[in-house]
């Protein structure tokens, strides 16, 4: 098989830990995954655990708009992650979540289940035992940058435009939960003032972070250059594969 330099895999120092932040729709969980098994590096998709908390609060009968309910049952379901780029997994009290997280009622109740204080400190915890307990990993969120690990090597905050945003996000619904473009962009503008406007760690670029524009690039741009900028850290600190 014909393998170009694109795809080839590409070198990082093996404890190299970097931080993905943006809003719905950037790109952070392709470029993430694209990325990490590029460079041979593991991969955690917070967001996913946050889906995952808020789905056994559903399947459970928690109210997830009373805070005080979500606070006290925060501690209760076992949420494993998997950390293989090439098949990320989430398993809730050993069941297989990666489906049931992404449907239209998780998405709709996860911000509220992600601002209660608990449920975050919860989650923070966990992400850090996993970025630390091995090699170097991308983790990819809304404040990992800024609260879970703000001493990561690298900080990426990546935006786009509403419109840009929307238009990926349903064309990724098509066929499953096809909403119209609009309600899409509205669904998504009212998730990132939620994330954006929460008390504890909300939606924010780490002052270190270097921003990407991705409205106007293709995801193999992005991911090259993300690429190039863990490279280019990885050799201004001297680091080696
Ligand atoms: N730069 C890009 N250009 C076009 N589509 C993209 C780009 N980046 C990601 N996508 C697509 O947009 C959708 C949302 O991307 P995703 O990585 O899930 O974003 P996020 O994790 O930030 O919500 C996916 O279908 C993905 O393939
Ligand atoms: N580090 C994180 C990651 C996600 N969240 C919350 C806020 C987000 O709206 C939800 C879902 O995140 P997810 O990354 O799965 O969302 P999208 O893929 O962008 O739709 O979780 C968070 O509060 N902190």
């Amino acid at each position: 098989m014909f393998v170009t330099v694109e795809t080839a895999a590409r070198t990082a120092p093996a404890a190299v830990i970097v931080a993905i932040d943006g809003p719905s729709g950037t790109g952070k969980s392709s470029t993430s995954k694209a990325v990490a098994a590029k460079l041979g590096l593991r991969y955690l998709d917070t967001g996913a655990q946050y889906r995952a908390i808020t789905w056994w609060m559903l399947s459970n009968g928690v109210d997830v708009n009373d805070p005080a309910a979500v606070a006290t049952a925060a501690a209760k379901p076992t949420i494993v992650s998997g950390t293989d780029p090439g098949s990320p997994a989430i398993t809730v009290d050993g069941a297989d979540a990666a489906g049931p997280i992404r449907t239209r009622e998780v998405t709709a109740a996860v911000s509220a289940v992600s601002a209660v204080p608990e449920v975050r400190a919860r989650l923070t915890e966990l992400q850090r035992q996993i970025a630390r307990a091995g090699r170097g990993i991308v983790v990819e969120g809304r404040d990992i940058g800024t609260t879970v690990l703000p001493d990561a090597d690298l900080k990426i905050f990546l935006t786009a435009s509403p419109e840009a945003r929307a238009a990926r996000r349903s064309g990724e619904l098509k066929g499953k939960e096809a909403t119209g473009l609009a309600a899409t962009r509205e669904a998504l503008i009212k998730r990132d003032a939620a994330d954006s406007g929460r008390k504890v760690s909300p939606l924010a670029k780490a002052d270190d972070a270097h921003e990407v524009d991705t409205t106007e690039l293709t995801l193999e741009q992005v991911v090259e250059c993300v690429v190039t900028l863990v490279e280019t850290t990885a050799d201004r600190a001297g680091q080696s594969a």
